[in-house]
């Protein structure tokens, strides 16, 4: 950190009296893990290290048990964290003045350390800044609120209330059921305020108990890291009213899922959307853009829906909802995975609709950047944008984890762009996930099979 940033987060501690830090870092699945340190021993340049292994742990909590990863990670090495002094924050519910701060990650050599998912976003990041284009994105994340609930055995059923009822759901847009929940959303954007995360808008969605947060278009990096920050004041503004905020892709088998929805432009040199053209239509840029994510996004699943759930929202079904099945895009067209809305020219953008609400933001952002980024630089040609419904289109995606794995392995050209080391243990990671998912004997085995065969 240079001397005045340093000095600028002097003054900042002072301003808000800050006597703890928690320094934060992204795990695989966007959850920040890190270390509490007093403030001024952070001020004096103290600076926590963690084991590189926070970037090969499974959801479970184990690590992989494979050759490779032994074979490039014989040991565990440690790390030093840098704080980024563009996402340093208040934490608005602690007693004491405390920061929460996103570190980046280096090996005590000075290297970046390339198996952490902020890094695999920068890396991406200076791939556009090399050309001179700017990306711009907008995520929207929706979610569930949910009785709390210990029996994990037990599906999960939304609050009891208006926007609870079965009726109710598949019904948009409900002030009313934003309303119910009025007392843990004023606290949320009391929160928000406090920690300068700009939200926009709020709504409910299709599910019941089901919500929608909008973010501003702004630098991914800033962006990713807001999804994040969000995502854990969320978690624990819900637990303090007594239900779970969930970011599940499908947490119940009779409502839509939940997605993260993330717009994308690209802004030039001028400062004007080169996603535009000089007739205000889509640009050949935009073209190949498009082009690119038509190409590489079935490879890239694995960032979009990184769990064995992810994929239950993406099946067509009477509650999936407008969850896409496909890389078809058209204008204004919500069947499409790559939906173009329509506006001023300067607003040009695609919204790539495949990511669940379970996506980690920092990984989610670079993968739909990098197949973007491969199709521009190759002048992919996308097919003809749909017009109507795509449903029909067929589903074109991996329907599964396990073939999304084996998609992402055969795709040297994204390895290339994110780094062979961060996909082939991100790649561990997620094959250890899905065979210890696969050891589980589920209660409809039990229920359909114990007697039956
Ligand atoms: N607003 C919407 O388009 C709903 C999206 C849907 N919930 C999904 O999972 O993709």
């Amino acid at each position: 950190m240079s001397n005045s940033a340093s000095h600028e987060l002097s003054e900042w501690f002072k301003q808000h009296g800050i006597t703890e830090v928690e320094c934060l870092v992204s795990d695989l699945t966007g959850i920040l893990k890190g270390k509490i340190m007093p403030a001024s021993k952070y001020l004096n340049g103290g600076r926590p290290r963690l084991p590189d292994s926070i970037f090969i742990q499974t959801v479970t909590g184990g690590y992989p048990d494979d050759e490779d990863i032994r074979f490039w990670n014989p040991a565990e090495l440690d790390m030093q964290l840098i704080p980024d002094p563009n996402a340093v924050y208040l934490v608005p519910w602690a007693d004491d003045p405390t920061a929460q701060i996103i570190h980046d990650c280096y090996y005590l050599t000075g290297e970046p350390v390339e198996l952490s998912p902020r890094s695999v976003l920068k890396r991406v990041l200076e791939l556009y800044k090399a050309r001179g284009w700017k990306p711009v994105v907008a995520p929207e994340v929706e979610f569930y609120l949910v009785k709390t609930n210990t029996d994990s055995d037990y599906p999960l059923e939304p609050p009891i209330g208006r926007t609870g009822r079965q009726e109710s759901s598949r019904q948009s847009f409900s002030i009313d059921a934003v309303n119910e929940f009025d007392p843990l959303f004023e606290e949320m954007y009391d929160y928000c305020e406090a920690m300068d995360l700009d939200i926009d808008t709020l709504i409910h969605e299709e599910g019941a108990g089901q919500m929608e947060v909008n973010f501003q278009h702004g630098d991914p990096l800033m962006l990713a890291d807001q999804v994040v920050m969000f995502k854990r004041t969320l978690r624990e503004t819900a637990l303090r009213h007594g239900m779970y905020a969930t970011f599940m892709a499908k947490p119940m088998a009779n409502e839509p899922g939940s997605s993260m929805h993330i717009h994308q432009s690209l802004i030039g040199d001028s400062g004007t959307n080169l996603f535009a053209g000089e007739d205000g239509q889509a640009s050949r840029l935009f073209h190949h853009y498009i082009g690119g994510l038509q190409q590489y996004l079935p490879a890239a699943m694995p960032f979009f829906a990184p769990n064995v759930n992810s994929y239950r929202r993406l099946m067509r079904s009477e509650t999936s909802g407008s969850a896409p099945v496909n890389t078809e895009w058209g204008y204004d067209n919500r069947t499409v995975g790559l939906r173009v809305p329509v506006g001023a020219p300067e607003a040009m953008r695609v919204e790539n609709r495949l990511g669940g609400a379970d996506a980690n933001p920092y990984l989610a952002m670079a993968a739909s950047l990098a197949c973007g980024y491969l199709g521009m630089i190759s002048q992919l040609d996308p097919r003809p944008p749909m017009v109507g419904s795509a449903w029909s289109a067929g589903n074109k995606l991996p329907d599964d984890i396990g073939p999304a794995l084996d998609a992402l392995r055969e795709c040297p050209a994204l390895s290339d762009l994110l780094g062979e080391r961060f996909v082939n243990s991100y790649l561990a990671v997620k094959r250890a996930e899905h065979t210890a998912y696969f050891r589980v004997i589920s209660s409809w085995e039990r229920e359909h099979l114990l007697l039956r065969v």
